[in-house]
């Protein structure tokens, strides 16, 4: 059955100050994940959020990059790297090892309440409402295990899916079913002292795992976890695999370009499933608030001086078609974890 909003996050029970609450997304290297994120802060003031959009940046993402995203009205907070304990694991993509530094936002503890979302990820209703949801949870999207990034997993192997847990069912044998698996593109979690200190701690005597911080996290905050419908995390990849667990792509909340070859500024169409319908239309969607000058943070609110000319010239965020982001250069990934 699909998971449903508990009821004070319907119907906003609560209140806290505006300013302590944020989004949080993170951004690492100089390549064009920045995009992503420029975007991001433009489709959240699409939708009229209340809250800044905080971005946790490596030291490796360029001050031109940084200046960017502060000409879209974002925080930025530097962190440090974190690397898991050494090991010989094969992550589902090199670069996930850098996502490990994401555990540096449970340290954000200037929030009460934050949402994380990915770079990769859009948001095209607002979903301010979430931060009414009861504290002491962690509330994601569940994933689903169907892409051949999951070929590793005993759930992929024998067509397992917690998205259709009748389709193919678990076999009594092997035990319970495995606990439920949020993706971690997208969560909503309160920053604590005591626990960024307890992740840090844990994650230096816990082995790496082809989904990284994702699986870290999974495992983690196993028995806090609740989770909410997948409109608040489109994963692409439900739209072939699950279609009867996806709403109406008109009222979709967030999309999450994370299927392999989806990323709008690097979208080509050549890569397995790229060149559905809806996902055109989910890609142009992206690049429409992109391109969409009224929505940069000068044209809404003049904060930035007159005269400012790093503002100004960052401000200009170069203008790309679908077909123009073809020619982007993949980015460098970090090689090789080192010791935590
Ligand atoms: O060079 C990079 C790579 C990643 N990122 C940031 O890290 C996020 C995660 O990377 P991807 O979007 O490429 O990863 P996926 O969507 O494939 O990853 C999924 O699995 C990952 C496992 O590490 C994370 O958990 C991630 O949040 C989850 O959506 C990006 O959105 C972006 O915010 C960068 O800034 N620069
Ligand atoms: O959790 C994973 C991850 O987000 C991958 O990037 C995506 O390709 C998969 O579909 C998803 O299950």
């Amino acid at each position: 059955m699909a998971p449903e909003l508990p009821e004070n996050v319907l119907t906003g029970a609560t209140a806290a100050a505006s300013s302590e609450r944020a989004y949080v997304t993170f951004l690492a290297g100089n390549g064009d994940y920045v995009k992503g994120v420029a975007g991001l802060a433009k489709g959240l003031r699409k939708v009229s959020t209340a809250y800044p959009l905080v971005v946790a940046v490596l030291p490796d993402v360029p001050e031109e990059h940084r200046q960017i995203l502060k000409a879209q009205g974002c925080i930025i907070r530097e962190i440090e790297p974190i690397y898991p304990p050494e090991n010989q694991i094969q992550f589902a993509m090199a670069y996930y090892v850098i996502n490990y530094s994401k555990l540096r936002i449970w340290n954000f503890v200037e929030y009460k309440k934050m949402i994380y979302l990915d770079g990769d990820i859009q948001v095209y209703e607002n979903i301010d409402h979430l931060f009414e949801a009861e504290d002491g949870h962690l509330y994601a999207v569940m994933d689903c295990f169907c892409e051949k990034t999951w070929s590793h997993s005993p759930q992929y192997k024998i067509g397992y899916c917690q998205q259709c847990p009748d389709r193919v069912k678990w076999p009594a044998a092997s035990g319970p079913p495995p606990p439920l698996y949020f993706n971690a593109g997208m969560f909503v979690f309160e920053p604590s002292q005591e626990t960024y200190h307890s992740l840090l701690q844990t994650l230096r005597i816990t082995s790496p795992t082809p989904f990284a911080e994702q699986d870290f996290l999974n495992m983690f905050f196993g028995n806090v976890y609740k989770p909410i419908p997948p409109t608040y995390n489109l994963v692409l990849a439900m739209l072939w695999r699950h279609p009867e667990n996806v709403c109406d792509l008109r009222n979709v909340k967030v999309v999450h370009y994370c299927a392999a070859g989806s990323k709008p500024w690097r979208y080509t169409g050549q890569e397995a499933n790229m060149e559905r319908d809806d996902i055109k239309m989910l890609v142009g969607k992206w690049w429409d608030i992109y391109n969409d000058t009224s929505l940069d943070l000068k044209s809404r609110n003049d904060v930035v001086k007159e005269g400012d000319e790093a503002q100004a010239q960052a401000q200009a965020l170069p203008k790309f078609s679908i077909l123009g982001s073809m020619s982007e250069p993949n980015i460098a990934y970090v090689p090789a974890p080192s010791a935590a």
